[in-house]
C-alpha cells in the first residue's frame, strides 16, 4: 500500500512513526494491531499507550493509506473525525486485515507526485496548478472554469491565514456551503476567527441599510409597469445596465450623472447613444421608486458605505469575483488591514448577463489600493475540471474556441481551455424535434430529480411545459450555479438563431484547433463581443451545468454553430437515456436546495405536484387566534377555550396565563406539573416512539417544518422530547433549525432548556442533540450593524443560555430581589453539560464572567459584540436594543422573547396581623416594572437610576 499524509499532520513529532509506516506500507496489519474504529477509519498501534488513524482509499489500481491523525494516551474522545465523545474500548474491537483496503473507497484523482492530501468534505489531492497555487503567498486571483477546483483551493488557503478572516461572496447558498466545506471533518485553528457572509451580509456588517435588497423578480414586476419601447422591454438587460453602467462601474460616484452616462463609450454601455436619455429617465424613476416602496440598491448603499467602512480583516476571499461590481470590491478592500491580504477568485466566462465585469478592471482597482503595485505573479489560472464528464467539457472548449476565434479580442484571462479530470463518462446528443421523442424522453426523466431542461428565456419555459412534465425547468438566469447529472437544452438555439449564426459567422473546425493565443482588440468600437457575449455565455453556462450527459432538442437542428460544435446528426430515439424514479426523499433535498438558492418556483412546483403536501388543515394559535382564545376562556369563560388556552400555557409555561386561569376558578391551572404529562400524553407521544410513523406521515402531508396547534415545528418537539434519533431524521429531512416557538425560541434553545430545567437530561439526551441541532450561526443586530454570531464562539451559547434562562430565571430573580442573571446562573447550567459539548475550561465561573463583561455594552474590546446589559455589579440582562433576524426579518429581541409571560406563580394570602398580604399582587408589579424597565431601555430612555 502506499501511505499518504494529511497536510499539516507533523509526522516527525509522532513516535514510532516510521516504524508503523513501513509496517502498513509491506501490508503487515497485524504488527500494526489495526482496528476498525469508525466509517473508513482505522486505528493503528504507535505504541504501548499511543495510536494513529488513517483511512483507506484506492486510486486506479493501487491501494492508499491516508494517514489522518495522531491519537495520543488513547484520548480518541479528543479526535477531530470521531464521533463528538466517542468512547473507544480497543480490546472488544477485532483486528482487520489489509484485505479491507480492496473493498476501499475510490479516489477521483490523485496527484502521483504529491505525497500530502487536504480535507474538506472529501479528500484532496491538488494537481500542479492547484500546488502551485496553494504555494504562493496572497495576493492572489484565481482564475478557472466551472469545476477548476477554485472555491476548495481557496479554502484550503484560508486555513492558512491567522487572525480575521473575511470569506464573501454575492450568492448566500454559496456562503452556507463553503462555511460547511471549511469545518467539515472538525477542521478548527485556535488563532484565527473567520466570517463567513454573503455581499448583502457584509453590507449589513457595516451597518444594516433599510428596506430590502431589490430582486430582480421586483425589478421586472416595476419594469413590466413602466410601459416600455421596444429597445428597452428585456428587463434584465435593463436592470444590468442600471446595476453594471450607470451605478457600480465607477466607485467615486454613486451612479453616474445624465451627461456622463450618455457619454460612455460603445463597449461601456448596453443601448446605444440614441436610447442612453430615455434609459437615464427610467433610472431616475427607478431610484424614487426604490425609496417609496422601501428597496435598497446594492450599490449605491456599497458607494455610500465607503465612507463608513474600517479595515477589520487581516485576510479577505472573494469568491464568483465576476457576480460583483466595483464598487462592491472596493468596499470589501477597504476593509482590509493589510492591502495586499486578499485572494480573488472566479471565471468570466460564466457571467450570463451582459455585465461589465473584466479582469482588468479588477486589476486596476486592486493596484489601486496596494499603491505599490502589484506582483507579477498575481494572476494564476486553473485549468482542469473536475466537476463536469469529458465529453462536457469537450463542447465546452469547442465554445471557447469559438468565441475566441469569433471575437479575439477577450482579455488573457478568459481565454483558456479546460483539461478534465472529471469524474465519469458521459455523453453529449443531439435529439430530433418529434413528437414521439419528448414522449418518450419525458417519460424517462419526468420523475428524475437528476435531469433538467434549460431554456434561454423565461417565456420558453411554458412550450418545455407542454411536453415535459419534470417541475426541474429553468431559464438560463437561474440555472446559473446548479448542476445536474443530466441536462437538456430545449430551443436554445433556436429561439435565436440569428445571434447564434451570426456568432458562428463563416468559421470552420480549422478555426478551431491548438490552443488559444491572446489576441488585442482590433477595432476599439467593436462591440460586437458585448451584443454576443450574452449568448455565447448563457450557452456556456448552460452546457457546463451538465455533470455528465447532456442533450439538445433543437427545432432547426441544421445550425451551423452546432456543426461547429460537433453536433451534425439529430438522434431518432432516446433509448440511450436511462429510465429514473427518484425517491421522495431525493425530491424532497432537491426542493430544499432549490428554495436555498432562491428557485421558490421550481421547488413550490415539487412540493406541489410530486411530494402533494399541504398546508396543515388545524387553526394554529398565535398572534390573534391567541388573543381571541384568551378572550374566550377568560372573559367568557367557555370551557373547551380553557382547556385549549391552558394547553397553551403549558406548552409554554405562561405562568400568566396559567394565573388568569387560576384566577377565573379553572382549578386544573394550579397544578401544571400534574397536568404537563396528561398533556404530553396527548400531543407528543408520537414523538417519543422508537418507530416515530405518525410524525413522519405528517411530516410527508404537510412539510417537515408544519406548526401543530401550539405553533410548534416537528423538529421543535423531538428536541423537547429528547429524540435524538427522531431528530436525526427529521434534520436528513432537511427540517430547519433556526425557526421559533412561540417563546421565541429554536429547536436548540428548546433542548437547552429541559436541559436546564432536568439535569438528567442535560447528562444523557443534550449530547447526542447538541451539536446537530445548533444553527450554524445567529444573526444579531447591534447599533445598526449585522454580526453574524458563529456557533463555534462561547458568545453564541451564551446567548442562547442567556434567553433559556429568560424564562426559567429572571421573573423569579427580579420578583425576590430586583436581581437580573448572572454568571452563576450560567454555571449552575453548564455544570450538568458533559465536557464533550462543552470543555470543562468553558465551564468555569471565571470564564464565563469573562465572557459576560467582554460583551458588555459599555465595555471597550475590539471582539465586543455587545450582547450584554450590565444592571448592576454581576447582573446582567440581554441587551434590550438588540434584534435577532427571525425567518428573514429582524426583531427585537423582547418581542421575540415574550416579557409578558414572566410571572410568579400564585401563592396564597399571609395573614400578617389583622390585615392579609398579598404576596401575589407584589409580585405583579414587580413583573410589571421589569416589563416597563425593558421596554423603556429597547426604546433608549434613559434609566440611569438603575446602574
Ligand atoms: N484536486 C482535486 N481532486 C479531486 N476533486 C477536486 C479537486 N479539486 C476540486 N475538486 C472537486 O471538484 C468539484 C468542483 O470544485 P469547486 O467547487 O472548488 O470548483 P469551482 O472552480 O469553485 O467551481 P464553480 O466556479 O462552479 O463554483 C468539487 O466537488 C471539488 O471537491
Amino acid at each position: 500500500m502506499k501511505i499518504l499524509t494529511y497536510r499539516g499532520l507533523d509526522t516527525a513529532a509522532i513516535p514510532g512513526y516510521d516504524k508503523l509506516a513501513a509496517a502498513l506500507a509491506a501490508d503487515d496489519f497485524s504488527s500494526a494491531e489495526v482496528k476498525k474504529v469508525g466509517d473508513n477509519l482505522y486505528r493503528a498501534r504507535l505504541d504501548r499507550s499511543n495510536r494513529m488513524l488513517f483511512a483507506l482509499y484506492r486510486h486506479q489500481d493501487e491501494r492508499y493509506v491516508l494517514m489522518l491523525e495522531y491519537i495520543h494516551a488513547h484520548a480518541y474522545e479528543k479526535s477531530r473525525f470521531l464521533a463528538r465523545g466517542a468512547e473507544i474500548d480497543e480490546a472488544r474491537i477485532p483486528a482487520v486485515a489489509p484485505e479491507v483496503a480492496g473493498e476501499a473507497p475510490q479516489l477521483s484523482y490523485l496527484n502521483p507526485k504529491l505525497p500530502r492530501f487536504h480535507l474538506l468534505d472529501k479528500v484532496l489531492s491538488f494537481d500542479d496548478d492547484q500546488e502551485a497555487v496553494y504555494q504562493q503567498p496572497p495576493p492572489l486571483v484565481i482564475i478557472g472554469s466551472a469545476g477548476s477546483g477554485k472555491t476548495a483551493l481557496t479554502l484550503e488557503k484560508m486555513k492558512e491565514a491567522s487572525g480575521d478572516v473575511l470569506y464573501v461572496t454575492r450568492s448566500p447558498f454559496l456562503v452556507q456551503n463553503a462555511r460547511d466545506l471549511y469545518y467539515a471533518n472538525g477542521w478548527e485553528r485556535e488563532d484565527q476567527s473567520v466570517d463567513f457572509l454573503s455581499f448583502r451580509e457584509y453590507l449589513e456588517s457595516i451597518q444594516v441599510p433599510d428596506g430590502k435588497e431589490i430582486t430582480p423578480r421586483a425589478f421586472s414586476a416595476w419594469a413590466d409597469r413602466q410601459r416600455l419601447p421596444k429597445a428597452l422591454k428585456d428587463s434584465h438587460q435593463l436592470f444590468e445596465e442600471f446595476q453594471g453602467a450607470i451605478s457600480g462601474a465607477d466607485p467615486e460616484c454613486a451612479y453616474l450623472s445624465r451627461d456622463d452616462y450618455c457619454a460612455l463609450g460603445v463597449k461601456q454601455s448596453i443601448y446605444p447613444p440614441e436610447t442612453r436619455a430615455e434609459v437615464y429617465d427610467l433610472f431616475e424613476k427607478y431610484l424614487r421608486f426604490l425609496a417609496e416602496q422601501g428597496w435598497f440598491d446594492a450599490n449605491l448603499i456599497s458607494h455610500a458605505w465607503l465612507a463608513r467602512v474600517r479595515p477589520r480583516y487581516d485576510f479577505v476571499v472573494v469568491d464568483e469575483v465576476q457576480d460583483l461590481t466595483n464598487v462592491q470590491l472596493l468596499l470589501i478592500l477597504r476593509a482590509l488591514r493589510t492591502p495586499s491580504g486578499f485572494l480573488l477568485c472566479g471565471d468570466s466566462n460564466q457571467i450570463v448577463h451582459p455585465n461589465f465585469f473584466s479582469w482588468s478592471k479588477v486589476k486596476t482597482l486592486f493596484w489601486r489600493e496596494q499603491g505599490d503595485g502589484a506582483p507579477a505573479d498575481l494572476i494564476r489560472i486553473l485549468n482542469a475540471n473536475f466537476r463536469n464528464s469529458p465529453q462536457v467539457t469537450a463542447i465546452a472548449n469547442r465554445l471557447l474556441h469559438i468565441k475566441h476565434a469569433r471575437f479575439g479580442s477577450v482579455d488573457r484571462e478568459s481565454n483558456y481551455l479546460v483539461r478534465s479530470c472529471g469524474p465519469a463518462l458521459g455523453r453529449v446528443a443531439l435529439l430530433q424535434d418529434s413528437d414521439r421523442i419528448k414522449r418518450d424522453l419525458d417519460r424517462r426523466t419526468a420523475a428524475s430529480a437528476r435531469f433538467a431542461i434549460l431554456v434561454l428565456h423565461p417565456e420558453q419555459k411554458a412550450e418545455v411545459r407542454q411536453f415535459f412534465r419534470t417541475p426541474l425547468v429553468f431559464s438560463i438566469h437561474e440555472a446559473k450555479g446548479l448542476e445536474y447529472e443530466n441536462v437538456l437544452l430545449y430551443g436554445f438555439l433556436s429561439g435565436e438563431e440569428k445571434r447564434f449564426r451570426e456568432i458562428a459567422g463563416d468559421l470552420s473546425e480549422a478555426d478551431l484547433q491548438g490552443e488559444l493565443r491572446y489576441a488585442r482588440t482590433r477595432d476599439k468600437g467593436d462591440k460586437s463581443l458585448e451584443i454576443y457575449k450574452f449568448y455565447i455565455n448563457a450557452l456556456y453556462v448552460a452546457v457546463t451545468r451538465a455533470v455528465k450527459n447532456l442533450y439538445l432538442i433543437e427545432p432547426r437542428s441544421k445550425q451551423p454553430l452546432l456543426a461547429l460544435l460537433g453536433l451534425t446528426e439529430a438522434l431518432a430515439g432516446v433509448e440511450d437515456v436511462e429510465e429514473a424514479r427518484s425517491s421522495l426523499e431525493e425530491w424532497r433535498h432537491e426542493a430544499h436546495r432549490l428554495e436555498l438558492q432562491g428557485k421558490e418556483e421550481q421547488a413550490a412546483e415539487i412540493r406541489e405536484q410530486i411530494l402533494k403536501q399541504r398546508a396543515v388543515p388545524w387553526a394554529v394559535i398565535q398572534g390573534d387566534a391567541l388573543a381571541e382564545l384568551e378572550d374566550k376562556a377568560l372573559q367568557r369563560g367557555e370551557k373547551k377555550a380553557r382547556i385549549a388556552l391552558m394547553e397553551y400555557a403549558l406548552v409554554y409555561r405562561d405562568q400568566r396565563l396559567l394565573n388568569a386561569l387560576v384566577q377565573g376558578g379553572f382549578k386544573t391551572a394550579q397544578q401544571p406539573d400534574k397536568a404537563m404529562p396528561v398533556l404530553e400524553r396527548t400531543h407528543f407521544l408520537p414523538y417519543t416512539l422508537k418507530h416515530p410513523g405518525t410524525v413522519l406521515r405528517q411530516v410527508d402531508q404537510y412539510g417537515v417544518d408544519f406548526r401543530n396547534v401550539f405553533g410548534q415545528t416537528p423538529l421543535m418537539i423531538a428536541s423537547r422530547m429528547g429524540n435524538a434519533e427522531l431528530v436525526e431524521t427529521l434534520l436528513d429531512r432537511d427540517a430547519d433549525t433556526g425557526l421559533v416557538d412561540g417563546n421565541g425560541l429554536n429547536a436548540f434553545q428548546i433542548a437547552l432548556e429541559r436541559a436546564c430545567a432536568d439535569a438528567r437530561f442535560a447528562r444523557n439526551k443534550l449530547p447526542a442533540l447538541f451539536e446537530r441541532l445548533a444553527p450554524a450561526s445567529l444573526d444579531i443586530q447591534v447599533d445598526g450593524r449585522l454580526i453574524k454570531l458563529d456557533q463555534r464562539l462561547m458568545e453564541y451559547l451564551m446567548l442562547c443560555i442567556a434567553m433559556v434562562l429568560f424564562y426559567q430565571r429572571l421573573g423569579e430573580h427580579w420578583a425576590r430581589r430586583r436581581n437580573a442573571l448572572s454568571a452563576v446562573d450560567f454555571a449552575e447550567l453548564l455544570a450538568h453539560f458533559p465536557d464533550s459539548i462543552v470543555p470543562e475550561r468553558r465551564k468555569k465561573r471565571p470564564y464565563i464572567s469573562s465572557i459576560l463583561s467582554k460583551n458588555e455594552i459599555q465595555r471597550d474590546d475590539p471582539y465586543n459584540r455587545k450582547l450584554f446589559l450590565r444592571l448592576k455589579h454581576g447582573q446582567y440582562l440581554i441587551n434590550p436594543r438588540l434584534a435577532l433576524r427571525i425567518e428573514g426579518n429582524w426583531r427585537p429581541i423582547y418581542s421575540v422573547l415574550q416579557p409578558l409571560r414572566l410571572a410568579s406563580q400564585l401563592r396564597d394570602p399571609v395573614p400578617w396581623g389583622n390585615t392579609r398580604w398579598d404576596p401575589n399582587a407584589e409580585a405583579a408589579s414587580a413583573m410589571m416594572a421589569l416589563r416597563s424597565l425593558l421596554t423603556d431601555l429597547a426604546e433608549g430612555r434613559d434609566r440611569e437610576e438603575l446602574f
